[in-house]
């Protein structure tokens, strides 16, 4: 056996969307902050792709980066990797990465309750995590701050009567669209229709409306189209449905913390939720993401929240990737029978 490189990685699902972390094996990226190692990681795609593309990832992986913090608060630093961003937060990969800390044993857990801080490239972030037996069992993340955008925008999209969209960010950016009005019950043979139209929604949405961050002014984009399920009021507040469309054609088999986030931060403009109150969201899988408005706060000149979310993440395995110096492809691939639209973009 002969590789030029060997990276160590504890592989994590966080109610059901994988979210693998590295734990050893990569050196820091450059960057005095880690927004600079973001843009860093995003610009060279080396690591990019030999972690996600065919043969070691796929589709469905996001991969996270552990590197020391930067912020004198935190504990430990994490880059996210997904199929087609490098973003500022993530609700599911928060909770992998605090998982894989805990319950390998990189950060000492206490029971029954551990407290750290991470430093993910969009901001600070406080985590909560129940423990019991050895096992973080419930993942709280105190989030990035999240604001409503445009609220009851027109949205042009082939084929389809005039949509009425919000935009939001909830530690990535959203355009949200009524899943009933489109005809959808969010189940889950819907799936490989929602991705579709969801990059359809999305690239029409990036197109006429645009996304803009007061104080992330390089995050330009909008990254997922989520459907959002109708509102019920249960036990604990208000519930929904919920399935979002990542980017190049997959639906997240969690329900998504950063749509938690996002929605509550609408629900909030709209004077449907105030601080305090609760949702929760639920994946096209069946599984769960509590949310709370915790805070109210602003960013920029913009009215904004800091939400909560908690849900569950598991341990799958180890890995250690190498590379045989003699690999044809060292970049890995990616084809258009589960890539989509990404087809050759990477390469
Ligand atoms: O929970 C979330 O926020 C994430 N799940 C995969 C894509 C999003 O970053």
């Amino acid at each position: 056996m002969r590789s030029t490189k060997t990276i160590h990685v504890v592989s994590c699902h966080a109610e059901g969307e994988v979210g693998d972390v590295i734990v050893g094996g990569v050196a820091p990226p450059p960057g005095e902050t880690l927004w600079e190692q973001r843009n860093w990681i995003e610009t060279d795609g080396t690591l990019r792709n030999f972690v996600l593309n065919e043969p070691r990832g796929g589709v469905f992986r996001h991969v996270n980066l552990l590197v020391p913090p930067k912020h004198p608060e935190a504990q430990m630093g994490f880059i996210i990797m997904e199929p087609e961003d490098t973003p500022p937060m993530s609700g599911s990969n928060s909770i992998c990465v605090s998982t894989v800390l805990l319950d390998s044993g990189v950060i000492a857990m206490r029971e029954p309750e551990t407290l750290l801080t991470l430093e993910a490239p969009g901001g600070l972030v406080r985590v909560r995590a129940e423990c019991r037996n050895g096992k973080a069992e419930r993942i709280h993340i105190r989030n990035v701050a999240s604001f409503a955008g445009r609220l009851d925008a027109p949205l042009e999209v082939e084929r389809l009567p005039t949509l009425t969209v919000d935009t939001a960010y909830g530690g990535d950016s959203f355009v949200v669209v009524d899943a009933a009005a489109l005809g959808f019950g969010l189940v889950a043979d819907e799936a490989h229709h929602l991705a579709d139209l969801g990059m359809r929604i999305s690239d029409a949405a990036n197109a006429q409306i645009g996304f803009e961050h007061p104080e992330l002014p390089e995050w330009r984009h909008i990254s997922f189209c989520l459907f959002a399920g109708p509102l019920t009021e249960g036990a604990d507040g208000l519930e929904a449905l919920s399935a979002v469309a990542i980017r190049p054609g997959k639906i997240d088999r969690s329900p998504t913390g950063t749509a938690v986030s996002a929605r509550m931060a609408l629900l909030c403009a709209r004077g449907q939720m105030q601080v305090g109150d609760r949702f929760t969201a639920t994946s096209i899988l069946g599984s769960h993401f509590a949310g709370r408005v915790a805070e109210a706060t602003t960013v920029g000149a913009r009215p904004a929240i800091i939400p909560e979310i908690s849900g569950r993440g598991w341990i799958t395995g180890t890995h250690q990737h190498m590379l045989d110096p003699d690999d044809p492809w060292p970049d890995g691939y990616r084809l258009s029978d589960t890539w989509g639209r990404s087809f050759g973009k990477k390469l």
